[in-house]
């Protein structure tokens, strides 16, 4: 094959943004991509993931400035050299910030868009956005704005509308954020029929690593540069790599090479060979240490306080006639940290604004703290609850980072004086002293979180709801914001966490209610619930495979760790 038949060439790339000082967004990437390839690329934040994305697709040079030596040739052209406009038929790209892609009043309008731009006659169009609102499971929704889409349904969207325009290359950057666990892997194999159907070339950016097995490579990045490049059964079991770089490694590797001897190209991958190299390396349970891990849990679950916010047959139907909630029972106890779950659409958002009173109910009740919100007003339940919204930057407004989190104090009265106390008080829970004269929008995005988490906690709340308080952050970012939040429920405030993320709620919440439809339709303890997997997957849902594997071994664990230290050699 000479050079000119590859689907994608970078040779010697190297991109510096304009403002960046201290180094190259991405230096010297050299990259070779056969059409019909499925690479996913996987790298720690900051890694220039994205950045290479932007390249590929030509958005890096013709709107972002910078320095950019090297050379893209996309399915024979010029990328330097072509329209942005010219190259979107060739290769789509879905953005990592999908909600900024979404401009159109409805879904199928968002969905034709692509296709009208490029010509395509309108009865084709019809027949596309009836395809595509199958393929990403939107059917039935459109006539809806984007906007009263719930966060997994615009990500959806944002993936279909790509999708309709039939680029012969498909770049995903973190397409899966706000999916359920379902969905998450329904767009990996959703990508796999596309790239077997119709030899699509697939490139899919990711931090989690799991779905990656299904690709035919997989390249990591660090610091703009690739240092691994190659099939995902080899590079998934780096192990000690994937850690080092601050990439979350597979559980199912991590845990065997933390009890065994295996040598890295004998390491089990998935929980169904975990079982079978469990077994045939003799390995065992302790009984007692397990005992006494669920005595542990009993104990705190005795510990709670009294309950501080009830649900009472809540029903809550939207001014555009959906039913978001269908009868919900709910009682949160002081000291609790509940994680809401459920598929993409199934109430949590709109359930957890009720508790701070951004929402009533249409019908039945939620009471705060002894009172009823239907006679009170986010204001006075703001007392008691703070909400963390699910994308920061819709929270974040003021230019300096102390302008941001004095914004409730003052709005509640406050002085300079006692303003000043709890900025500073805020800025130490959430570990970045010193941020004080920062502008918000230029911080990372995990810092970006921790900055709207410390407004809310300068309000002083009892209770924190943080709505998917990690998407977006990589492993050591999203490690660094649990463990924020862990710290804040041991020191008495209750949480209420919304996530799509499995691993954070086995290793980090206590309580889970799994969702489905407006019902809560599994509540209890974490380990109870995700020891039945067969409910939980007709729910969308699937526990990390750690649980997995001691599922089939007749035990629930929680984290490698936890299994790790009950495990006999
Ligand atoms: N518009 C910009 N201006 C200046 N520097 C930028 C800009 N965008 C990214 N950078 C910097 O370039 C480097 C690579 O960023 P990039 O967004 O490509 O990383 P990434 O691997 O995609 O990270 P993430 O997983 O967080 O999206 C980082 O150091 C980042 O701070
Ligand atoms: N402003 C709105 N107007 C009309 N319908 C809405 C509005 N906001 C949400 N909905 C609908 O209400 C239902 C529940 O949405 P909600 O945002 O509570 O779901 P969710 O479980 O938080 O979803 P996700 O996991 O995708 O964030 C969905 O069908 C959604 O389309």
């Amino acid at each position: 094959m000479t050079l000119s038949d590859k689907e994608i060439i970078v040779k010697d790339l190297t991109f510096r943004y304009k403002e960046q000082k201290d180094r190259n967004a991405i230096e010297g990437i050299n990259l070779e991509v056969e059409k019909g390839e499925f690479i996913v690329i996987m790298g720690p934040s900051g890694a220039g993931k994205s950045t290479l994305a932007q390249c590929l697709n030509g958005l890096i040079p013709h709107f972002t400035k910078g320095h950019y030596s090297g050379e893209v040739v996309v399915r024979g052209i010029k990328v330097k050299e072509t329209p942005v406009s010219k190259m979107a038929k060739e290769i789509g790209l879905v953005f990592q910030d999908f909600e900024a892609q979404l401009f159109s009043t409805n879904t199928k309008l968002e969905i034709a868009f692509g296709p009208e731009n490029f010509g395509v006659p309108r009865e084709e169009i019809e027949e596309i956005i009836r395809r595509v609102l199958k393929i990403v499971n939107l059917e039935g929704l459109e006539d809806r704005p984007p906007s009263t889409l719930s966060g997994g349904q615009k990500q959806r969207l944002a993936i279909g509308s790509v999708l309709a325009c039939m680029p012969s290359i498909l770049c995903m950057d973190e397409p899966t954020t706000d999916l359920d666990p379902i969905g998450k892997i329904g767009v990996f194999n959703i990508a796999r029929e596309l790239h077997e159907e119709k030899e699509l070339t697939l490139i899919i950016i990711e931090h989690e690593t799991e779905e990656a097995l299904n690709a035919d490579r997989i390249i990591l990045m660090e610091k703009g540069k690739i240092i691994k490049d190659g099939k995902p059964r080899e590079v998934l079991k780096e192990v000690d790599l994937m850690e080092k770089i601050g990439l979350m490694p597979l559980q199912i590797p991590k845990y065997f090479s933390q009890v065994s001897n295996l040598e890295k190209a004998d390491l089990p991958l998935t929980y169904e060979e975990g079982v079978q190299k469990f077994k045939e390396l003799g390995l065992q349970i302790d009984e007692g240490k397990y005992q006494e891990i669920l005595r542990r849990e009993d104990e705190r679950e005795k510990s709670y306080g009294d309950v501080i916010i009830q649900a009472k047959d809540v029903e809550y139907v939207y001014s555009n006639g959906t039913k978001a909630l269908d009868g919900i029972n709910l009682e949160i106890r002081e000291g609790e940290f509940i994680a809401l779950l459920g598929h993409n659409g199934s109430g949590k958002t709109t359930l957890a604004k009720h508790f701070n009173c951004l929402l009533k109910p249409t019908r039945g009740s939620v009471i705060v703290y002894g009172k009823d919100t239907k006679n009170s007003n986010v204001y006075e339940i703001g007392n008691y609850v703070g909400y963390a919204f699910q994308n920061p930057d819709h929270q974040i407004f003021a230019d300096t980072v102390y302008d941001e989190i004095a914004f409730g104090p003052r709005m509640r009265g406050c002085t300079e004086e006692e303003v000043k106390e709890r900025v500073a008080e805020a800025l130490k829970a959430v570990d970045m002293e010193g941020f004080e004269k920062e502008d918000p929008f230029a911080l990372s995005k995990g810092e970006r979180q921790r900055i709207a988490v410390a407004s809310i906690l300068a309000a002083r709340p009892k209770v924190i709801i943080l709505d998917e308080p990690t998407t977006g952050l990589d492993y050591k970012e999203q490690k660094r914001m649990m463990e924020l939040v862990k710290r804040l429920n041991e020191s008495g405030h209750t949480i209420i966490m919304i996530t799509h993320t499995m691993w954070i709620v086995a290793e980090y919440a206590h309580k889970v209610a799994v969702m489905r439809d407006g019902k809560i339709e599994m509540y209890g303890k974490v380990r109870d619930v995700f020891k039945e997997e067969e409910r939980l997957l007709e729910l969308s849902l699937k526990p990390p495979s750690i649980v997995s594997l001691s599922n089939r071994l007749g035990k629930t664990f929680l984290s490698v760790e936890e299994m790790v230290s009950c495990t006999k050699r």
